[in-house]
């Protein structure tokens, strides 16, 4: 990157999964969009020998001499060459944060992943840069919206353009483009770095987090392979956050053992998530087919396809009584609701009909309120990483606290 950079701001959007969440780990087929709500990333440049960082979602603000961190003595010599994350490195910056093994607390998490980002990648000399981050997230933390993906992917795409290890996008002076996208090369270099960063929150993630945050719009997901899917038709999403506090990273492993005590019992489990998300691909690709006129029946298959993943689900264990409450009050208004992401507490989504009437959407959400729960209509499919040459009046008034002059 041009050494006279000053400031750059990067963001990255959250995610729902609609259907696959667990299966996906056991390398079944997973479809996810984008959501219009993103975290901001705002890095400049310090003119001291430090480097800092502002997460006020995780009450994290910290600085660290770089000196120190360069005396971590698993730094590699490799620069351009972003590091793994190994478990030798893992329990360095351990060591080096005197963290437990097992710590959960969001701020220890948030400080491991930006040290291994920050270690794993160096300047051409071998250098680790002063700089200060800044985060502003929309996202509500640990909900099940990708919340810790679309920071990782924030921090990856920031600390490789910083360090040229890829290109910044460029912007020509009078273009009308107010942000930029990388190319598809490099998209795939921030995308496997991020998703090196969601071990350490996740344990073990499937990728699909990271790869919406990167690629945005919606993608069928599976072992690795991510497929745009072009063709979905204009979901509209009702999202309800239970504000039931879970680690991704705990009901995962949760899973997992109870997949490994009965696998004869969980892997035919597995194989009907797989065919419920190829039939709801089915159906969306019928639907956009024939737009015009998209027959109530395809929207009655998306519906069945909800409830029969969120019982799948109930199934495995990763819902809860909150969710099920969700779930039967929403039903009581003839709508049909499914948790998104991990479970047993975070977000719950309920699909919208084109004909469902607005009247009845404002009646669910305000008994959802009125229940404690925050409720809001969404859009999805928006772009995924970008860098922000210009910002929005709205994103102006956003990152107000975040950017000083602007
Ligand atoms: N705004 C933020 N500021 C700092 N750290 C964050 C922020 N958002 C997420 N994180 C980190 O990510 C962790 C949450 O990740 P987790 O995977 O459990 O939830 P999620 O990503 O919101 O949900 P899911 O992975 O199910 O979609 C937090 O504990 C914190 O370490
Ligand atoms: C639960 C899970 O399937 C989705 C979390 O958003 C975990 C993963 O895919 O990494
Ligand atoms: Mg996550």
């Amino acid at each position: 990157m041009d050494s006279n950079w000053k400031r750059i701001i990067i963001s990255a959007p959250g995610k729902v999964i609609l259907h696959g969440e667990h299966a996906v780990v056991y390398k079944e087929p997973a479809i996810a969009a984008s959501l219009d709500l993103r975290s901001y990333l705002c890095v400049e440049k310090r003119n001291d020998d430090k480097v800092s960082v502002q997460f006020p979602d995780v009450k994290l603000a910290a600085s660290w001499n770089i000196q120190d961190l360069k005396k971590l003595s698993i730094l590699k010599c490799d620069p351009l060459e972003p590091q793994p994350l190994s478990e030798e490195l893992l329990s360095s910056l351990r060591e080096f944060t005197q963290q437990k093994k097992d710590t959960t607390d969001p701020k220890d998490l948030a400080i491991l992943a930006f040290l291994y980002l920050y270690t794993a990648i160096q300047s051409k000399e071998g250098e680790l840069s002063p700089l200060d981050f800044k985060l502003m997230s929309q996202l509500p933390v640990g909900a099940g919206l990708g919340s810790s993906a679309s920071l990782s992917v924030c921090l990856s795409a920031a600390l490789l353009t910083v360090h040229s290890v890829i290109e910044q996008p460029c912007y020509t002076d009078g273009d009308k483009v107010i942000f930029g996208q990388w190319s598809a090369l490099h998209l795939e270099t921030i995308n496997k770095l991020a998703h090196q960063a969601e071990k350490i929150m996740h344990g073990n993630p499937s990728g699909i987090d990271n790869s919406v945050a990167t690629y945005g719009g919606a993608i069928r997901f599976q072992g690795g392979n991510i497929q745009k899917i072009d063709r979905i038709p204009e979901l509209r999403i009702l999202l309800t956050n239970t504000k039931v506090p879970r680690s991704t990273k705990a009901l995962v492993a949760d899973v997992r053992k109870k997949y490994d005590k009965y696998p004869e019992i969980f892997r035919p489990v597995m194989e009907s998530f797989r065919a419920v998300t190829e039939k709801a691909l089915e159906t969306y690709r019928m639907m956009s087919r024939d737009s015009i006129n998209v027959t109530t029946d395809l929207y009655s298959v998306l519906e069945d396809l909800v409830d029969i993943n969120q019982n799948l689900l109930k199934l495995i264990g990763v819902s809860n009584s909150t969710l099920e409450q969700i779930c039967q009050l929403t039903s009581d208004y003839g709508l049909h609701t499914k948790l998104t992401g991990a479970g047993r507490g975070g977000c719950a989504i309920t699909l919208l009909r084109p004909d469902t009437d607005p009247v009845r959407v404002e009646e669910v959400q305000d008994k959802l309120r009125s229940c404690g729960f925050d409720c809001w209509k969404t859009g999805v499919g928006g772009p995924g990483v970008v860098t922000h040459f210009i910002l929005t009046q709205n994103e102006q008034a956003l990152l107000k606290d975040l950017i000083t002059v602007l």
